[in-house]
Parts: structure tokens; C-alpha cells; sequence
């Protein structure tokens, strides 16, 4: 039968589970003939016609399928691939599929390593996300937190102009250069080179399968990350800018640490003192030696929630004053919302500035005390550039002796490093870390004050030549100390200065901010000798001509003595900032 021929016909195009085509006229047949069943009589023309009917329909739909069939067919037989124009997704959408993939926080207030694995993390959620280079920055700076929040508030106008293009790897290599510290890639770099010397290599064309644990893993970031090292930094010491970095070992090829090895992942253990950990810190010694910044005088040891306070984020990679410490002296306030002080109050306080004077007094032959000297303008501009060269690198830490005694507070310095071992050198020489330099407006306002204090002199004491009595001089070096509540410096004399600048007794010039602090000086280092004055938020004080040599020194600091408009300005945290200017 014909309907049988179809059947076969049809039976290719049939899905399998699906009743063929002819089947299920089949079935309409069936349910035709029922309904005919009355019409005995006429069955047999019916039964044609209707045989007729399905083999037309048979063939409409034959052709139907085989159109169909071609359609589908035409993709794979295509030598193009089909164009898919992936829909933009609009910025909350894009959000919104970040955000489902549970991307982690980053807080910048842990082990440094981190830092590289969530780069890492990162990247692999863009993989499956469609977005740019610069909204990539825009989402991942969501997930900011705390120190690293903080970071990107001092960043993040340097991204407003830049091109879309290169916003994130320009992102990344910021990001990582902050968040994995000098002494970090310094001792990742010494762990490669030990292990270079050790006799195991890496090939110039990529990672070893003998050297690494984990040979196909690249870091996209750049940096070496928990194991991996870069082969050409360890060549040339330039980490940070490299691509394809090869992975490192954490293991050696029989699976076994060796010494090195194990020394460098004992040594890589960071303790966090966010969390609490402060065994490697609380080393405070209180011997003195010959050390002039020693603290010892003027005594006590630091107080644990001195240093809990202060810290964001500690690794104690070395015990030295190298540890990287994220320092903000203006934290992001969290809790509450500070209002603005009513213009009654701001008047107040500048009127009140204004009113207290520049009043200048002589302490000693060349030493000039300038009360209010700095404007309140200047003294936010001066706490809010600290601020933010004080949290990048090369920014605030705690200095220190070898012996593990560290200084009652936290440094920085620009133009010049200097410290209490290595005394002046031009960077810091266990990290290369670039000592930033002195903002001009600074240097503007030491010329500014010593000019003033020349007039004074020569007003007060006519002398024919006032550089006689206080020289002048042009900063190529500033300390910047940052002494909380329970910040102290004992009585030294600043000696570390060349030679010449010494012999020509150029002076030292300082400027005080935020909280006042008892300020001791004299001849020699008896604390009971020595003379006190308060210098107060805005004072400048110059010492140099004779009083170049003097022995002087921070017993304490009065809290809760800032001026309040200049906090709720700058949100400095309690304590005293202090710049020492010198011409090396
Ligand atoms: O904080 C001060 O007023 C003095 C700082 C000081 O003497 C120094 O840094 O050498
Ligand atoms: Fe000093």
C-alpha cells in the first residue's frame, strides 16, 4: 500500500519518540472512519478520498520537512560561523552578574599574598562577564574594604581622564604594587635567587615542571604569588611590571621542602596585628645604648592599644622597621555621621586662630618659636598631602634599632630616607622603595617662615646680619612623625645631617599639627635640666646658628587638643604631626 511506501519515506525525518507523520493521520484516519462507520454505503470512495488526502498531505509535509531539514543544515554546511552580536549589558545588569558570582572582599588587612590571589579571582569572573577594561575597575572597587577602600579614595581621581583601554591592567599594577609590599616581592625575590643558586633553574621559555608545583599556573597578575616567583625578577629586580611571571616552587621535585625553602615560608608567615597578633611587635626595649632618638629618658613602653589603634595592616616579614604597615593618620570614619560645623563655629576657631597671632618668641639665640604660624588652609593641606603620601609605599612605618626597640612612633620621610641605623641614605635600601619627594608647597612655606623669622630678629635685635644668627637654608630632607596619644621621643640631638650643613649650623625648621605636645630642649640630655614649652597645632619652631646642637625632645603629647575644625577638615586621628625640615 502506498500509505506503507510512506511510511518508509517519512520514517527518516521522524524523531525518535515522535509518531511519524502518516502515523498520525493514521490515527485521524481511524477516528474519521469512526466517525463515518454510519455511512456503510459510501465507504469505499470515502476510504479513496480520504487515502488520497493523507498522500497529498503526506507530500506537503514531506516538503515542509525537507525545507526545514535544509534550514537547519545550512549552519554546519556554512563556511561562516554565525555572527552573534552579544547584547551590552547595561551597568546594572553587569553588576548584578558580578555580584552573583559572590566575588570576595578585599580589605588589603591580611597576609599580602592576598592580594595577588584576588586579582587572580577577579580575572576569572571577567572571563565569563562581557565588560571593559574600565568597568572592570568599576566593579572590583566595590568590593573594597578598609585600608583598601581608603587607597582607592586616594586614587581613584588619577582614573577619572584615563582611557577605557587601559584602565584595568593600570588598576592591577597599582593595586598590587600597594597591597604586596617591597619587603614581600624583596623576599620572594631572595627565596627565586636561593633556589637559583641552589642549582635548580628555570627555563628561559617558561616554567619547569621540575621547579614548579604547579607548572601550568601563570600569574596573571604579574607578581609572584603564593609559591611563584618571577624568573626575570630575580634577574634584573624590577618585579612589579612584569607580565607572565612562571610559577615558583613551594615544593621541591621529590616533594620535599628544603632549607631555603622552608627558612623563606618560615619567614613569610605575616602576622596580622588587625587580628589581634602582636607577638612580633611588642618587642619594645627601653635600653638606650648610644641611641640618640632612644626613648629611654623619658620613659614607659608603649602601650598594646598604641599600637592596636594605629595599625591597618602589619606583616612581620622581617623584624625589621621594613615591615610594611599601612598607616593612615585620616582613617575613613565608619561609624556615625560627623556634621559639619556650623559657620558660627568655623568663624569662631579661624577668628580665634587669627586672634591668638603670629606671635614669635626667642627661646635661645637662633631658636624662634612662631605661635599659629601656619593658617588653618595650609595646616589641612599640609595633613592631607601627609595622609596620602603616608599610606603608599614608602609612607608611614615604625622605625626601629636592631636590637627591636622601636621609636615611640611613625615615620616618614621625604626628599632623603633616614633612620635610626642607617642613618641619611638616598632610598631605602632594603626595598628600593623610592623615598617620595617634598611637595613644593612645603618647601614654599619653610622659606616663607624663615624669612619671617629673619624680619623678626633683625627688628628685635638689629643685627647687621641676621644669617649670622640663624642661617638660611633650602630643605632637602623632612621628617615626618606622627606621635598618638601615647607617642613620645627622647632627648637627642640631630646630628645625622652632612657635615657642612652641620658646620654651617643650617637650621632645623618644624611644624606641628593637630593635638599640642610638651616640647623639652637644652644643652644636654638630663630631661631635669631641660626647659618645656607647648607647641601647639600650627607652630613652627626653628632652631639653628647656635641652637643648631641642642638636645630636645617629646616627653608627651596633650591629647584632645587639636583644633576641632581642623579635624572635622581632615578627620586626623588623635595625636600630633609633626615635620622636621633640613638641608642634608
Ligand atoms: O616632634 C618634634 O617636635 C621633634 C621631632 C624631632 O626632633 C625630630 O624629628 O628630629
Ligand atoms: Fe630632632
Amino acid at each position: 500500500m502506498s500509505s506503507e511506501k510512506n511510511k518508509g519515506r517519512n520514517s527518516k525525518w521522524r524523531r525518535r519518540g515522535s509518531p511519524s507523520v502518516q502515523e498520525s493521520y493514521r490515527h485521524r484516519g481511524s477516528i474519521m472512519s469512526q466517525q463515518h462507520s454510519s455511512d456503510r454505503g459510501s465507504q469505499g470512495t470515502i476510504e479513496d478520498r480520504f487515502e488520497q488526502f493523507v498522500q497529498s498531505q503526506t507530500r506537503i509535509n514531506t516538503q515542509i520537512l525537507e525545507i526545514l531539514s535544509r534550514m537547519t543544515q545550512q549552519p554546519q554546511t556554512s563556511p561562516f560561523p554565525p555572527v552573534v552580536t552579544p547584547r551590552e549589558l547595561d551597568q546594572y545588569e553587569l553588576f548584578e552578574r558580578f555580584r552573583k558570582r559572590k566575588p570576595s572582599e578585599f580589605s588589603g588587612c591580611g597576609d599580602p599574598m592576598e592580594a595577588d590571589a584576588w586579582i587572580i579571582e577577579m580575572e576569572r569572573i571577567f572571563r565569563m562577564l562581557l565588560c571593559t577594561s574600565g568597568q572592570r575597575v568599576q566593579l572590583v572597587t566595590y568590593m573594597l574594604r578598609d585600608a583598601a577602600e581608603v587607597w582607592w579614595m586616594t586614587v581613584r581621581a588619577s582614573y577619572t581622564d584615563m582611557d577605557d583601554a587601559v584602565a584595568w591592567e593600570t588598576f592591577k599594577e597599582q593595586f598590587l604594587h600597594k597591597f604586596i609590599p617591597a619587603p614581600v616581592r624583596s623576599q620572594k625575590l631572595r627565596e627565586f635567587t636561593e633556589l637559583l643558586h641552589g642549582g635548580m633553574t628555570v627555563p628561559e621559555d617558561g616554567p619547569s615542571s621540575t621547579v614548579c608545583a604547579h607548572p601550568n599556573k601563570y600569574s596573571p597578575t604579574g607578581y609572584p604569588s603564593h609559591g611563584q616567583m618571577s624568573q626575570q625578577s630575580a634577574v634584573d629586580n624590577k618585579t612589579h611590571s612584569q607580565k607572565y611571571v612562571p610559577s615558583s616552587i613551594e615544593k621541591n621535585e621529590r616533594g620535599t621542602q628544603s632549607k631555603s625553602q622552608k627558612d623563606a615560608i618560615k619567614s613569610s608567615e605575616y602576622s596580622s596585628i588587625c587580628k589581634g597578633d602582636m607577638s612580633q611587635e611588642n618587642s619594645f626595649s627601653d635600653a638606650c645604648g648610644s641611641n640618640d632618638y632612644c626613648i629611654s629618658p623619658m620613659g614607659g613602653s608603649q602601650h598594646e592599644e598604641d599600637i592596636h589603634d594605629n595599625v591597618m595592616s602589619v606583616t612581620t616579614l622581617q623584624p625589621s622597621e621594613y615591615s610594611h604597615h599601612i598607616f593612615d593618620i585620616c582613617p575613613v570614619q565608619k561609624k556615625g555621621v560627623k556634621l559639619a560645623p556650623s559657620f558660627l563655629v568655623k568663624n569662631r576657631e579661624l577668628w580665634k586662630e587669627r586672634a591668638i597671632g603670629q606671635d614669635f618668641f626667642e627661646l635661645r639665640p637662633g631658636m624662634i618659636l612662631m605661635k599659629k604660624y601656619i593658617r588653618h588652609s595650609d595646616q589641612v593641606e599640609i595633613i592631607k598631602k601627609c595622609r596620602e603620601l603616608g599610606i603608599g609605599s614608602g609612607g608611614f612605618y615604625r622605625p626601629g634599632y636592631s636590637d627591636g626597640a622601636k621609636l615611640h612612633l611613625w615615620m616618614m620621610r621625604l626628599g632623603r630616607n633616614w633612620d635610626p641605623k642607617r642613618k641619611y641614605e638616598e632610598r631605602h635600601s632594603m626595598d628600593n622603595v623610592e623615598t617620595p619627594v617634598i611637595p613644593q608647597t612645603f618647601n614654599k612655606l619653610v622659606e616663607r617662615a624663615i624669612q619671617d623669622a629673619h624680619a623678626f630678629i633683625k627688628k628685635r635685635s638689629n643685627v647687621s646680619s641676621v644669617e649670622a644668627v640663624l642661617p638660611n637654608m633650602t630643605p632637602d630632607i623632612c621628617i615626618v612623625n606622627f606621635y598618638t596619644d601615647t607617642g613620645k621621643l627622647g632627648l637627642h640631638q640631630d646630628r645625622d645631617e652632612s657635615k657642612e650643613s652641620l658646620l654651617k649650623e643650617l637650621p632645623v625648621v618644624s611644624f606641628s599639627l593637630g593635638d599640642s605636645a610638651e616640647f623639652l630642649y637644652g644643652d644636654d640630655r638630663d630631661v631635669d635640666k631641660a626647659n618645656k614649652v607647648i607647641l601647639e597645632s600650627g607652630d613652627v619652631l626653628i632652631f639653628g646658628g647656635k641652637s643648631r646642637h641642642i638636645y630636645h625632645g617629646v616627653p608627651s603629647i596633650c591629647s584632645k587638643t587639636a583644633p576641632e575644625l581642623l579635624v572635622n577638615e581632615t578627620n586626623l586621628r588623635p595625636g600630633r604631626l609633626n615635620l622636621t625640615f633640613r638641608q642634608y
